[in-house]
């Protein structure tokens, strides 16, 4: 698929309900060359970008040569390949508009357009099915954090789009742990201790055969290295940070600098 074969750290952006034609254009091109001038940028990096589906084709088009740096996602699609199903868009569909990943699961698609665990597990094995990486969001509502039941809760959410899928299968999954009471304008960024326990759970479950555990939730220039150094985080998904193109290009150099420390361990 052109993934950087040493990419140690992921870090994308999903623009949700924002940007006209004319804004993807203008941040995808300057992505794209930036990226070309600075491929350093990604080099121990997995940078992927979600548009909404009216910008899929043209970002598409706009990175295409440096597709093997950036991964381009669609933020949801219907389980069925076609048919009657006014207002949604199938996988197929996705990927013929140059989507490589589906983010499948957002908590403001579970609260808002009643995803179940049941649909993200058929939404799942629909991109599987056609060889796009699904995206698996889960996170927990404050009060079960405050019950302390966070870590039961996505497991079960991880348990339920995931089961019965084989190895291979697992391996081209990504999985994005975004508290709820960490999203968007009114949430608050999780603190390292925090988050210590549910990506130690994450880990421990499902760590050696996803292909990524990733954190989403306030993500900022300010938190992302500190973020990036949690146990278990191999990358982070990112809302409002990015959204424009100076912020995402700031949080690809923390990645950068990150995974080229993590890559220097390793070889070392
Ligand atoms: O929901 C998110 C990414 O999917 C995170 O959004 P924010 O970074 O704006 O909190």
């Amino acid at each position: 698929m052109g993934l950087a074969a040493t990419s140690s750290c992921w870090i994308g952006t999903s623009w949700k309900m924002t940007k006209t034609l004319a804004e993807a254009r203008r941040y995808a091109a300057g992505l794209a060359e930036t990226l070309q001038a600075r491929p350093e940028l990604t080099d121990a990096v997995q940078a992927f970008v979600i548009p909404p589906h009216t910008a899929l084709a043209e970002v598409d088009r706009q990175l295409q040569h440096v597709q093997a740096q950036v991964l381009l996602g669609a933020q949801n699609a219907h389980w069925e390949d076609a048919g009657a199903w006014t207002g949604e868009i199938s996988v197929p569909q996705a990927a013929d508009a140059g989507a490589r990943l589906i983010e499948i699961g957002h908590s403001e698609r579970r609260e808002h357009f009643g995803e179940t665990v049941e649909i993200t597990a058929l939404k799942v094995r629909a991109a599987l099915r056609h060889g796009l990486r699904p995206l698996l969001c889960v996170g927990e509502p404050a009060s079960v954090r405050d019950a302390d039941e966070a870590e039961e809760f996505i497991l079960a959410q991880v348990r339920g789009a995931l089961a019965g899928l084989d190895s291979a299968q697992l391996a081209r999954v990504l999985v994005a742990y975004e508290p709820i009471w960490a999203i968007g304008e009114h949430g608050r960024p999780a603190t390292a201790q925090e988050l210590a326990a549910p990506f130690a759970a994450l880990d421990r479950a499902y760590g050696a055969q996803v292909e990524a555990v990733l954190y989403g939730g306030s993500v900022n220039q300010d938190n992302a290295a500190e973020l990036l150094e949690i146990p278990g985080v191999d990358g982070l998904f990112v809302g409002r940070s990015a959204w424009g193109l100076d912020g995402y290009l700031e949080l690809l150099k923390i990645g950068a600098s990150h995974g080229r420390a993590h890559r220097g361990r390793l070889d070392g």
